[in-house]
């Protein structure tokens, strides 16, 4: 419970002349319980201010929505109109909400955010830390908290602080979390207090929703414009798009956060070389001290480097706290679903599971994994429905230029026709082969399998389901994989 005037005080709204008591807050009119606060915003699909008459109805004290919405005339129920009620409930919950770790780290890029919350969770994990990441995975932490409620790569407005809160009553202090651009284009990472924020590059993705890149890029820098505080740590991944690089190292500049490269044209933590090793990769890494640090990790893909060096450098309090990880470094595990060994065939054939689902991640899948081939390098993969239409040729392209057996399959046809998608997805490989239903895709190509081959089986990872129209069907890539290995 919270007073209302205390919630609309913190936001800088004007406070009400008979204060009341606020039981919860919530963004769905189905789920308003008496007391409660409902914020009602327009959506992509429904609008919430819709559902104005339904909130009062059930219950709600105080309702938040844009100006010049009409709203009824009533005793039971306050209405806060204000410019952006997208960003103020944000604010609200975090008031609300208001338990935090001290230390939250927020990363964003087209690929890699995942894996490098998981890393940096795992650092603060071996240094003893009670420490979560909370992103497309879910939330992990070594606490015996467990989040059930629905996963996106960046919780809702309210959720995020929800758990944010749930989580430092577990006595997590150490915190990293996914920053998706749809997450910080509708506001739900605002009111956070970030020490640190991590770009990992920019490519292709989701334009189905930001329309073009240059809008995409702007999503991301939120990050840095509106939500890292002026003088924050921003770690980005030198090697990147430098185009891209450009304009986020200028709106770094512009609040004076502390710029801190990484990668082969990294300054605060340099990688000199690289060797691939069967069961993982050597590295030599420079400091901005000129330290000259050699480690192994026990990870196969170049990907995997670039987040680990990202993790270090938004973790570290200085040049000097590198060299307490380095020895962590080979004690690192595999995220899961990112380039996770399924199967070996009793062949000595390898079968992986990893998630890329753009163009890049899939040419830097493959030629990451191309080291380690010494026969044929297959790739199966589809392209969601429902999302960025455009990149789908573009995939097929990627990995028909790095893979020597392309096969073109469904991944989460949504609401769109599976034959169609595949029709898209072939235009960028004509010669790939086409074969409808993932299981027969991975049945099929696993029988093919010589002794030397590699098959990485993309796009879904550690996803659970194959969504077909709006049904989750359950399914497992891995789980998959595994029943025909054992039955060849
Ligand atoms: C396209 C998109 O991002 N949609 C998100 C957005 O929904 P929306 O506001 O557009 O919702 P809407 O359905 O139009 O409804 C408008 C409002 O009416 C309310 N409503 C609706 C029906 C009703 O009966 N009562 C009611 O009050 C809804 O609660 C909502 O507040 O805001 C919601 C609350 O934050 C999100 O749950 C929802 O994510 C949907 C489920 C989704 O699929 N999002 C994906 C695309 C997404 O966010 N992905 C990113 C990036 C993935 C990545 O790159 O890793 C992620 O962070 O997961
Ligand atoms: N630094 C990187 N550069 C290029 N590709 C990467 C990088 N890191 C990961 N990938 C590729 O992207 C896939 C997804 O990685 P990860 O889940 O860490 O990214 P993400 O940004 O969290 O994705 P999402 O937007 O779906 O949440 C990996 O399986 C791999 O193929
Ligand atoms: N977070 C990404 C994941 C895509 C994974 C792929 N399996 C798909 O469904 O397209 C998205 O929602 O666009
Ligand atoms: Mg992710």
């Amino acid at each position: 419970m919270m007073s209302l005037n205390k919630l609309l005080h913190h936001v800088h709204l004007s406070c009400v002349p008979k204060d009341i008591q606020i039981t919860g807050i919530t963004l769905d009119s189905r789920k308003i319980q008496k007391g409660y606060l409902f914020a009602a915003l327009p959506g992509t699909k429904s609008n919430g201010c819709d559902y104005i008459d339904m909130a009062i109805e059930k219950g709600a004290s105080a309702i938040l929505l844009p100006i010049n919405v009409p709203f009824p005339q009533t005793d039971h129920c306050i209405a806060i109109p204000c410019d952006n009620p997208r960003y103020i409930v944000s604010l609200m919950a975090a008031c609300f909400f208001s338990k935090h770790p001290q230390h939250q780290i927020a990363i964003t890029g087209t690929n890699g955010k995942t894996s490098t919350a998981d890393f940096i969770r795992q650092i603060w994990q071996l240094q003893h830390y009670k420490a979560a990441s909370i992103g497309t995975l879910g939330v992990i932490s070594n606490t015996n908290y467990h989040y059930t409620g629905p996963v996106l790569t960046t919780p809702d407005n309210i959720m995020l602080h929800e758990i944010l809160t749930s989580l430092t009553e577990h006595n997590v202090q150490h915190l990293a979390l996914e920053a998706s651009s749809h997450g910080l284009d509708q506001y739900r990472l605002d009111g956070l207090t970030i020490e640190a924020a991590g770009f990992t590059n920019l490519t292709r993705d989701h334009l189905d929703y930001h329309h073009d890149f240059q809008h995409y890029l702007q999503a991301k820098l939120r990050l840095f414009k509106d939500i890292l505080p002026i003088g924050g740590i921003a770690g980005v991944n030198a090697d990147m798009d430098q185009d891209a690089l450009t304009q986020i190292k200028q709106a770094i500049l512009e609040r004076k956060q502390n710029l801190r490269l990484v990668g082969e044209q990294g300054q605060f933590l340099q990688l000199l070389s690289v060797t691939p090793l069967p069961e993982g990769q050597q590295l030599v890494l420079k400091t901005a001290l000129n330290d000259r640090f050699s480690v192994t990790i026990p990870l196969l893909g170049r990907y995997q480097i670039d987040n680990i060096l990202l993790a270090m450098a938004l973790i570290a309090k200085d040049e000097h706290d590198i060299a307490n990880f380095i020895p962590l470094l080979p004690h690192l595990k595999g995220v899961r679903g990112r380039m996770e060994q399924a199967a070996i065939l009793p062949n000595s054939a390898a079968v992986y599971v990893d998630y890329a689902h753009t163009p890049d991640a899939l040419a830097h899948l493959l030629q990451s994994l191309r080291p380690h081939t010494h026969n044929n390098l297959h790739v199966i993969f589809g392209a969601g429905g429902d999302r960025d239409a455009g990149k789908r040729p573009l995939m097929a392209q990627e990995a028909a230029k790095y893979a020597d057996y392309v096969i073109i399959t469904d991944d989460n046809p949504r609401t769109e026709d599976p034959d169609l998608i595949r029709q898209e997805v072939k235009m960028g490989a004509p010669t790939a082969l086409e074969i409808a239903g993932r299981e027969q895709a991975i049945a099929q190509t696993i029988k093919k399998l010589q002794s030397g081959d590699i098959l990485v089986v993309a796009g879904k990872g550690h996803e659970q389901g194959q969504i077909i129209g709006s049904v989750v069907h359950p399914f497992d890539d891995v789980t998959i994989i595994q029943k025909y290995v054992g039955s060849l």
